[in-house]
């Protein structure tokens, strides 16, 4: 018997690339998987792309969760915390929602709504001191799905003094799954095929999020929905402070050991499909020009970095696993 992982919210597309990795993970076992509304069903009923995982989705019951050794919550943004707290603390927890990512209540408030839950460790392993954090955490909160994509490419050029942390500009577009599964008009096929349109705008959930893992302090996001299943591509641009270090140079020397994170080679760019079903960031940076702004071009699977991928890592981590055990680290394409 290995280390017994349960999922909750695994009808969900997080939940499904949930599945996908733990089965094919060399040390867990999968043990439970819940849905909501699709109890009862068969796991490759919904997602056939796990046809042959004999399993049927249970009820989302806190004691069934607490028989595993870990859980991971892949549920809607507000589902997680009466859940969690539910579990008894020996039982580890992963979290890919928000509920516990930001420390500051008026923010989560404000960007979310309800009362703040309170914070857990941050699940980006990349961050100075995170790694060492999580490992020793027994409740993580994983990042959400455009700030791994803006914080990989943003956090170690402040941290650096490369860039200003004043005045950062980001656009970014995301494939639909970003949305979740649950059926909303603007994510129909009719809708979104040759379409591009920008939502939330002025007013994303991530900013704090990105802010406070970043240390920016003022952010101006544009999120993008791109007429594709999955992937992000985050356009980061930041004014250089002049004295501070090559940025190309701050990112090749941040990633050098990280097995995720790949600096690309001068003039080629990040292809969102080229990350798609594995775990990997890929990030490329240049100097506008024009204007002198730095410019950072970051692309992740939003489903495997930015979310299923992402919290495996955490997991093992927190498990005392390697931390690259089960996660592939190149992408698929075409
Ligand atoms: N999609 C993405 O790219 C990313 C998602 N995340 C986060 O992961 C979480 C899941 O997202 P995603 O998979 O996209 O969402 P989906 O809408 O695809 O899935 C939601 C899951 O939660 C279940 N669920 C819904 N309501 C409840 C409830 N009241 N109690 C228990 N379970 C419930 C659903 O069950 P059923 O279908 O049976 O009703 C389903 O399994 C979210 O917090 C999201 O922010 C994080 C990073 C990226
Ligand atoms: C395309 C799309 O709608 N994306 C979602 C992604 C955010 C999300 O709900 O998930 P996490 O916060 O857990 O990453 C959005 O912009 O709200």
């Amino acid at each position: 018997m290995g280390i017994r992982v349960a999922v909750a919210g695994a009808s969900g597309y997080a939940g499904g690339e949930l599945l996908r990795l733990i089965v094919g993970h060399p040390e867990f076992d999968l043990v439970t998987a819940t849905a909501h509304s699709q109890a009862g069903a068969p796991v490759a009923a919904v997602h056939p792309q796990l046809t042959g995982l004999d399993l049927v989705f249970g009820a989302t019951d806190p004691a069934v969760l607490a028989e595993a050794d870990l859980v991971f919550l892949a549920l809607p943004h507000g589902q997680s915390a009466t859940l969690a707290a539910a579990l008894p603390e020996t039982v580890k927890v992963v979290d890919l929602g928000a509920d516990h990512r930001l420390r500051d209540a008026d923010a989560w408030t404000r960007y979310y709504g309800g009362a703040h839950a309170g914070a857990w460790t941050y699940g980006l392993p990349e961050l100075p001191g995170q790694r060492a954090a999580i490992a020793e955490s027994s409740r993580v909160a994983a990042t959400g799905c455009y700030a791994v994509a803006t914080i990989l490419a943003l956090a170690p050029l402040i941290a650096a003094g490369a860039v200003s942390a004043e005045d950062v500009v980001v656009v970014a577009a995301s494939g639909t799954s970003g949305a979740g599964r649950a059926a909303k008009v603007h994510l129909l096929g009719s809708e979104v095929m040759g379409d591009l349109s920008a939502y939330k705008v002025g007013a994303h959930q991530h900013v704090p999020e990105i802010k406070q893992a970043t240390g920016a302090t003022s952010l101006s996001f544009t999120p993008v929905l791109a007429p594709m299943p999955r992937g992000i591509l985050a356009t980061v641009t930041a004014r250089p402070t002049g004295t501070g270090p090559d940025p190309r140079t701050v990112l090749t020397e941040a990633y050098a050991d990280e097995p995720f994170v790949r600096v690309l080679p001068e003039g080629t760019w990040p292809h969102t499909s080229a990350t798609l079903g594995g775990n990997s960031c890929h990030v490329q940076v240049t100097s506008d020009v024009d204007s002198g702004r730095v410019i950072v071009s970051s692309a992740i699977d939003n489903l495997g970095k930015g979310a299923a991928g992402q919290a495996v890592q955490c997991a093992n981590l927190m498990l005392g696993l390697p931390e690259t055990a089960g996660l592939p680290a190149y992408g698929t394409t075409p």
